[in-house]
């Protein structure tokens, strides 16, 4: 049967890349690389998507009434999108990443940079995602780069100007990929700190789930301030645990996201806490959930992480007692964040 499906047209002198997960964000990343003038190739798993946005240049699923560059082509087979890719952009959901990399990591270029544009933690071997693709692709860490910051999707799809952060432990290759993903509504700024760029990007998303939690509950501005800055303590008291440099945390990957993300109701991860608030169990939120929470599968794994270094989360420990019942959200407070009954130091 002969194909008629669109077929790719290369853009000379233009870098070759490949997004990997036609979500809400890895079509908007799409779109911001194809906008900075790389020749872009998205992989969408279904074909009726792929064709949508290769044909009507459209992905109304998750970005409605958002027109996606012409450039960006689109294709539900794995072999043409990765074809002569350059730089391959993993956009899928934190928990399946490593069986799709053992599904299609083969067909990535060996000499390919590989970002991940992932906040989340595999559940069981507790490892970020740049730990994953180490593991399962076994190329050099220079090769790979994170990508995070204060980053809702259709706030970006719709060319609002916003900034974020590529890390590498190279710094030539957060510089080649940031050149790569910066266009004029979208701006890279590069880092070697990986670890607090991705537990950063993690973090936020458990301390958005409890504000969306104290949101849905009823309670005001004082609470949420309280839970967002005691919410900073938490994810820089982890991150630097491991590794990371406390400096991050208090850039784009870590209070920006923090702000961004506990600020609008776009986020998945705000809703979700919402929802848990206004009373619904953890199990009709899921099913309520049609786009990827990443805190919801984090929490358990992040707080395992805390435990091995005596780190203290008062905060997420107290959604993940929400999100098993065991907590009414109504008691979820950022008051009660110490054991002792003598007042801390801030
Ligand atoms: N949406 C945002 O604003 C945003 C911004 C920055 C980072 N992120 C991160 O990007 C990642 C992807 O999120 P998203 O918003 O695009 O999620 P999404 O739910 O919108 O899309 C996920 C995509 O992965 C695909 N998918 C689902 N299960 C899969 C599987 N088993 N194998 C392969 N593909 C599968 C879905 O079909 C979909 O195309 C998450 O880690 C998220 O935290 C999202
Ligand atoms: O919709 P969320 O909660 O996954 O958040 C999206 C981005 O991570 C915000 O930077």
């Amino acid at each position: 049967m002969i194909s008629t499906r669109p077929i790719r047209i290369p853009i000379e002198g233009a870098t070759r890349v490949a997004v990997l997960g036609a979500g809400s964000w890895g079509t908007t990343f799409a779109k911001i690389l194809a906008d900075g003038g790389a020749d872009v190739a998205l992989w969408a798993r279904r074909p009726e998507l792929a064709r949508e946005i290769a044909e009507s240049k459209r992905n109304s699923d998750y970005l409605p009434g958002v027109n996606l560059p012409r450039t960006l082509w689109s294709s539900h087979v794995i072999e043409e999108v990765l074809d002569g890719a350059e730089m391959v952009f993993l956009s899928v959901p934190s928990q399946s990443l490593r069986s799709n990399l053992r599904d299609f990591g083969s067909l990535i270029p060996r000499d390919a940079l590989v970002v991940s544009l992932m906040k989340g933690v595999e559940k069981g071997s507790r490892a970020r995602m740049s730990e994953v693709i180490t593991q399962e692709l076994g190329i050099d860490p220079a090769r790979i780069a994170v990508a995070s910051g204060p980053n809702l999707a259709l706030e970006i799809a719709k060319e609002q100007p916003t900034a974020a952060v590529v890390a590498s432990t190279s710094l030539d290759t957060a510089t080649r990929v940031a050149m790569v993903a910066t266009n004029p509504y979208f701006r890279a700024f590069v880092n070697t700190d990986v670890i607090g760029t991705e537990f950063g990007g993690v973090l936020k998303n458990l301390i958005a789930v409890a504000i969306g939690i104290v949101d849905g509950v009823g309670y005001g501005e004082n609470t949420k301030a309280s839970i967002i800055t005691r919410g900073l303590v938490e994810m820089t008291d982890f991150s630097v645990a491991y590794g990371a440099q406390a400096s991050t945390l208090s850039g784009l990957a870590g209070l920006g996201d923090l702000i961004a993300t506990c600020e609008s109701s776009l986020s998945r991860n705000n809703t979700a806490g919402r929802l848990l608030g206004q009373g619904y169990s953890f199990s009709d939120v899921i099913k309520q959930m049609n786009q990827t929470a990443e805190g919801l599968s984090s929490v358990a794994p992040v707080l395992e992480l805390a435990q091995e270094k005596g780190v203290v989360m008062p905060i997420v420990s107290q959604v993940a007692e929400v999100l098993a019942g065991t907590m009414n959200p109504r008691d979820i407070a950022p008051h009660l964040t110490t054991d002792s009954a003598l007042p801390q130091g801030e």
